[in-house]
């Protein structure tokens, strides 16, 4: 078919209760029964409004607040999907799986595909020099099951988050695809969106047309927030994109999401109240052959071409999210100004439709490691809102602004190919159909922007440079 109808599910996980101890079997499965009920509302729910598959979050069937030990009665073995198991069919053909075999039955009874998370336990002795001390592989996974109730992918997550010591690492990244009538699907989980592996490699070498993605995400303004990374590795990538969060406000948990490479289709943020939240959106099913995908991009083309616009008499340093950026205030109502950073030169011509007096907006650039959370390089060319008129709180997460612009242009130069576009409006919305990217890497507004700007951001990963040392990150113009 030419397209499909796509589900994802923010849930409410809920959690179990904090204890040191492991709870017993039934304890375990009655908790991810009280879940699976919820889902099993949002899955009927998806079917009967024509969804082909619905996506569910990280986390979404046990939580989380785990050590190794209190995981392992919410743990079942899952088998390569080449066995060709319907565990609602045949429930006992391996040990006992009735968190498998309820999911199965989920989808064959509403004849859609389903995408869960959910732990796999791999026994292992001492014959594997690797083999943890209690005997055993714990992974964080990813399971789909098709619309007969077939196990069709299982995806081991490969870039555990900080906090996730329940889990093991698998021993090399997995790249997980399964085809369906509707186009080539791929699945990574959550933090694996920052790295190259498995990532890139579903996209770039296995050619998928729709990535799967169950997520718990805290987001992190001004660049890390879930709607708006997602949405934005969606457009820079070239493919369609199922994100589903967990909701859980007091860890910053909201914003599921159905993307196309054009803009989202479909979003959910909520910071106001508990609430999950069915979404439901019509896709291309090969959106690389669709008359509004975008165009092959290089991302350094315009912004080598031009001098520099402005001089660097002004510009100050300042921290977003722990890396040192390099900024410069754009002090005038419109106008045309450059700022650098080691090799990021990044150009924004803009025009506000007034200068308020109460709000301050800057230029940005970052080319570095990023060392919180992980190691990643990044270059970043940014247009944000500081969180006041004084210059020392640029960076600060700000979520709402006031000031309209008419228009915006930014680009940079950029050593990387894989640069993700971002815009983000006042009250953390999204601006699908209002920006696009020119095939020079201009990232422009298409119309006047219909909403206060909060940041408009090139987010640029330099996979090859992960591995470096740090450079100190001290200020450029100092
Ligand atoms: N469950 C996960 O893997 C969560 C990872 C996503 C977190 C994103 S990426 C780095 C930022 N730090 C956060 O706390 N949230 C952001």
């Amino acid at each position: 078919s030419n397209t499909f109808i796509a589900a994802v599910y923010e849930h409410a996980v809920i959690l179990p209760d904090t204890a040191d101890e492991p709870v017993s079997p039934d304890d375990a499965l009655a908790l991810m029964n009280s879940n699976m009920d919820v889902l099993e509302g949002a899955i009927k729910e998806a079917a009967q409004q024509g969804a082909h598959i619905i996506v569910t979050p990280e986390d979404g069937i046990y939580g989380w607040r785990f050590t190794r030990e209190t995981i392992y009665p919410y743990l079942e073995d899952i088998p390569d999907p080449a066995v060709n198991w319907i565990p609602c069919t045949d429930p006992t053909r391996f040990a006992p799986a009735p968190v498998q075999e309820r999911l199965s039955c989920m989808a064959r009874n509403n004849s859609i595909y389903v995408v869960a998370n959910i732990g796999d336990k791999k026994p292992c002795n001492s014959s594997d020099p690797s083999c943890p001390e209690d005997g055993r592989y714990q992974y964080n996974t990813d399971v789909v099951f098709d619309p007969e109730g077939k196990l069709v992918a299982r995806y081991h997550k490969y870039n555990l988050f900080i906090p996730e010591t329940q889990f093991n690492y698998p021993k090399e990244p997995e790249a997980i695809t399964f085809e369906t009538p509707f186009g080539k699907f791929g699945v990574f989980t959550c933090f694996d969106i920052l790295f190259h592996e498995p990532a890139v490699v579903l996209v770039s070498e296995l050619q998928v047309d729709t990535v799967l993605f169950p997520t718990a995400w805290m987001n992190v303004l001004p660049f890390l927030t879930a709607v708006e990374f997602h949405s934005a590795w969606a457009m820079g990538m070239g493919v369609n994109f199922l994100a589903a969060n967990t909701h859980h406000t007091s860890v910053s948990m909201t914003g599921s999401g159905i993307y196309a490479p054009d803009g989202a289709r479909a979003y959910y943020y909520n910071m106001k109240t508990e609430d999950g939240r069915l979404l439901v959106a019509e896709l291309d099913s090969h959106p690389r052959l669709s008359a509004t995908f975008p165009p092959a991009v290089n991302w350094s083309s315009y912004a080598l071409s031009v001098e520099r616009f402005s001089p660097n008499d002004n510009d100050f340093g300042g921290l977003v999210f722990h890396d040192w950026f390099t900024f410069t205030e754009l002090a005038k109502p419109e106008g045309n100004r450059t700022v650098c950073q080691k090799d990021l030169c990044c150009h924004l011509s803009y025009k506000m439709a007034e200068k308020r007096e109460d709000e301050v907006y800057v230029l940005g650039a970052f080319d570095g490691l990023h060392v919180v959370e992980g190691q990643y390089y990044l270059q970043i060319c940014t247009l944000l809102k500081c969180k006041s008129t004084d210059l020392n709180t640029c960076g600060q997460p700000v979520e709402t602004a006031q000031t309209k612009f008419e228009m915006f242009s930014l680009s940079g130069t950029f050593g990387t190919n894989y640069v993700f576009p971002e815009v983000l409006y006042s009250g953390v919305q999204l601006a699908p159909g209002e920006f696009k990217v020119l095939s020079d890497g201009r990232l422009i507004s298409k119309t006047r922007p219909t909403k206060p700007v909060v940041t408009v951001t090139l987010f640029g990963r330099w996979y090859e440079k992960d591995h470096l040392k740090q450079d100190p990150q001290l200020p450029a113009f100092s």
